[in-house]
């Protein structure tokens, strides 16, 4: 399987490759040259196996050329006994047809764990057979950060560089990323959003000479790997509810497209997928383009969905790059427009072809808030804000086929809120009882490129 830049202009590289170069060179995204698709039986059969044996099926193809399949196993089978339930990602139904697809059984309580968990295995595996030397950058927003923290913390030839928002995240995705002690992860609070974060760590991809004296690479979602292994859990939760022979909808919470893109991936596998939601609060980027045909940024407003602050959506460029039919200068001209001018008008034939795949909606504080309530009230399950947001966007788009909305974080990472909507705070799993109590180590930095690049160089040196 070969991988191609959405910017047309960086070589093709097989899966190892295009997973420890992260961000190809001509800043574009790498993508699957071509799709592999599942048959109706092959879906069929994947019904009641184990989790892992699911993934490896469904993912056999992507690495082809990378990992023989007995090395694939193995390193999915470590990957997932990281996560702390027996189904990996169970469902539980919230009525008649919706159902809560629980992606925060992972070390760090958010959905991040089943790609980063995965991708830790594979990065190691790379590497012990290159010997190369590795500097992971991250941006989060808030859960990206620990969970990457926690899949490379302690790894010899691998630093890892967590950029957040300096008091944009909440008090425990703050603390997971701050107390681990291990000396090869870094914390840096930088003055800024998401959004910020996200554009330096490009602009550090952009300079070679940066990017080659440090080894740059990436584990956000700017990663194919990531995108890779969230594609399961669609297939794993739409034939346990009885695809392929029934559709499935899906409302997906959305900061980064990532995950619902990994959805409409599943869909061109061969899923069965009737409609894959795109639920935002109200950093509403993808919602206004959907409706609009505008892709155009807005300031990002703070909310009590933190980790969705998200106003450029970097796989979003993937789901361009297929509505623009695979045109990888169209999609160059239109990162450039939307570096220079905050924004660019969506073609009609491209906007129509993402409105094929894609609908929308947006939830407000109130509306988030009155979400967390209700479900509780109504099924005793306790929901994070985040689920909260594709709960209350799922609404108008349930029936005739079975909605499954993705519970994208525990709701323990975000006591303030749970607490404001329902007056109690979810208490975080016992394993992690003395987070609170745990030495925090950050480093501030400022919200400039020069800024970040000498922290980083200071950091690698030191290590
Ligand atoms: C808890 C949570 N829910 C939803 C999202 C949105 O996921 P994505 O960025 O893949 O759209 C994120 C991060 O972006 C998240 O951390
Ligand atoms: N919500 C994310 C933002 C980064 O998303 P990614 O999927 O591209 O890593 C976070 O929690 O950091």
């Amino acid at each position: 399987m070969r991988y191609v830049s959405t910017r047309g202009r960086a070589p093709a590289l097989g899966f190892a490759d295009a997973m420890l170069t992260g961000l190809a060179r001509d800043g574009g995204l790498y993508v699957p040259e071509a799709l592999p698709r599942m048959s109706k039986d092959e879906i069929a059969a994947l019904a009641g196996l184990p989790y892992e044996e699911a993934a490896f099926r469904i993912m056999r193809p992507f690495v082809e050329g990378s990992f023989d399949d007995a090395e694939f196993r193995a390193l999915i089978d470590r990957a997932y006994a990281q996560i702390g339930h027996a189904a990996r990602a169970p469902l539980v139904q919230l009525a008649p047809d919706h159902f809560l697809l629980e992606l925060f059984h992972g070390p760090t309580l958010a959905f991040k764990d089943f790609a980063m968990q995965l991708i830790g295995q594979l990065f190691q595996a790379a590497l012990e057979r290159s010997g190369q030397r590795i500097t992971i950058v991250g941006a989060t927003s808030g859960d990206t950060g620990s969970a990457a923290i926690e899949a490379f913390r302690g790894l010899p030839n691998v630093d890892v560089m967590i950029l957040y928002p300096h008091g944009r995240v909440s008090e425990v995705q703050r603390r997971q990323m701050t107390t681990p002690t291990e000396a090869n992860v870094h914390a840096l609070a930088v003055d800024g959003t998401f959004d910020d974060c996200q554009a330096a760590l490009k602009e550090m991809f952009a300079d070679e000479a940066f990017r080659d004296e440090i080894g740059l690479t990436a584990v956000n979602s700017i990663n194919w790997g990531r995108v890779l292994a969230q594609v399961v859990y669609f297939f794993t939760s739409a034939v346990a509810l009885g695809a392929p022979h029934r559709p499935v909808s899906f409302t997906v919470p959305t900061g980064n497209f990532g995950d619902i893109y990994a959805g409409a991936i599943a869909r061109d596998m061969g899923l069965p997928i009737e409609r894959l939601v795109v639920a935002t609060n109200r950093n509403d980027i993808l919602h206004r383009t959907l409706t609009e045909g505008d892709y155009r940024k807005e300031g990002v407003a703070p909310t009590i969905s933190p980790s969705m602050d998200i106003q450029v959506s970097s796989n979003f460029e993937r789901a361009l790059w297929d509505a623009y039919g695979r045109d990888g200068a169209a999609v160059a001209q239109l990162m450039e427009e939307l570096k220079g001018q905050g924004g660019f008008a969506v073609s009609q034939g491209a906007i129509g072809a993402l409105r094929d795949r894609f609908v929308s909606g947006r939830a407000s504080e109130e509306e988030t808030l009155e979400a967390i309530r209700r479900t509780h009230a109504e099924t005793g399950e306790v929901i994070c804000p985040h689920t909260a947001v594709g709960v209350h966007v799922a609404q108008p788009f349930l029936g005739p086929v079975p909605m499954v909305t993705l519970a994208t974080a525990h709701p323990a990472k975000f006591p303030d809120a749970v607490e404001q909507a329902m007056g109690q705070r979810p208490p975080l799993p016992l394993r992690m009882a003395d987070l609170y109590d745990r030495p925090e180590r950050v480093t501030r930095v400022a919200g400039d490129l020069e800024a970040l690049k000498s922290a980083i160089r200071e950091k690698t040196a030191a290590a």
